[in-house]
């Protein structure tokens, strides 16, 4: 089941965005557990903060302390660099977190003591990584990028068809940097959730081919067709001319 929900504003986007993802945070504290999220890089980080954190009715709902982030794909560089999605969470969310004087989530991250400059040790984050995931995780947030890629998943590329592990490394991403670890499609499939979140004119092209009749093969249209559960929150501009009929959510 895939669902689209459009908003002309992107506050309203983030709103949005955030009140999908207290309601799943609610139901795993409902459940007994804590609320295993994976989030994205990109523009992900930005959206989180303005609609779980400058949004004061919803930050009042978030349960920071109960929360196990996971992130869907990483960038092998150290985790203060630039390019690390760990952090851009960190500057986006952890940073605002720790200025209003809140409970920090438990955030998982691959272990950069084994990163090596020249690669040697991918494949050992990788599986480091992969024994700290969770069986399934309540909720996936993921970005799409231009070329309809999701996590580190490319299109056309060899590991679209990874079935057996559930972390897997890449060291030709043909988006730099070229390294990365990143979650396959067992991953994807198991989870409980996915939201994806899309903005701007930029992203109309390849969601019509993501959402039109024939198949495009494109990782973003192979998680639509997978059979967890798909949100879209996009703004009106990426579904201009895209065959979908969108609603409020
Ligand atoms: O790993 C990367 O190279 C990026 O993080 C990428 O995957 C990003 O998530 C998408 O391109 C969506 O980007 P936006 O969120 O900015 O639309």
């Amino acid at each position: 089941m895939v669902n689209v929900h459009s908003y002309a504003d992107s506050t309203d986007v983030a709103d949005a965005v955030a009140r999908y993802v207290i309601k799943h945070q609610n139901a795993a504290l409902e459940r007994g557990h804590k609320f295993k999220i994976a989030i994205s890089g990109g523009s992900l980080g930005k959206v989180l903060n303005k609609g779980l954190i400058a949004n004061k009715e919803n930050f009042a709902n978030v349960k920071w302390s109960n929360w196990e982030v996971y992130f869907s794909d990483e960038r092998l560089v150290p985790l203060n660099h630039e390019d690390s999605n760990y952090g851009l969470f960190n500057e986006m969310v952890l940073k605002s977190l720790r200025e209003h004087n809140v409970e920090l989530p438990k955030v998982i991250t691959i272990d950069e003591s084994l990163l090596a400059a020249d690669g040697s040790t991918d494949d050992k984050i990788a599986s480091d990584y992969e024994a700290k995931l969770p069986e399934s995780l309540d909720l996936i947030l993921l970005g799409c990028g231009p070329d309809g890629h999701t996590c580190s998943l490319f299109p056309g590329h060899k590991l679209l068809s990874e079935n057996r592990r559930r972390i897997a490394y890449l060291q030709d991403s043909p988006k730099p940097p070229p390294r990365r670890v990143t979650f396959t499609f067992p991953v994807l499939f198991n989870s409980k959730n996915i939201a994806f979140v899309a903005e701007g004119a930029g992203k109309a092209a390849v969601l019509s081919q993501i959402f039109e009749e024939k198949d495009s093969g494109l990782p973003c249209e192979l998680v639509n067709k997978g059979p967890v559960p798909v949100t879209w929150f996009v703004n009106d501009p990426a579904i201009q001319g895209v065959p979908v009929t969108a609603t409020k959510y």
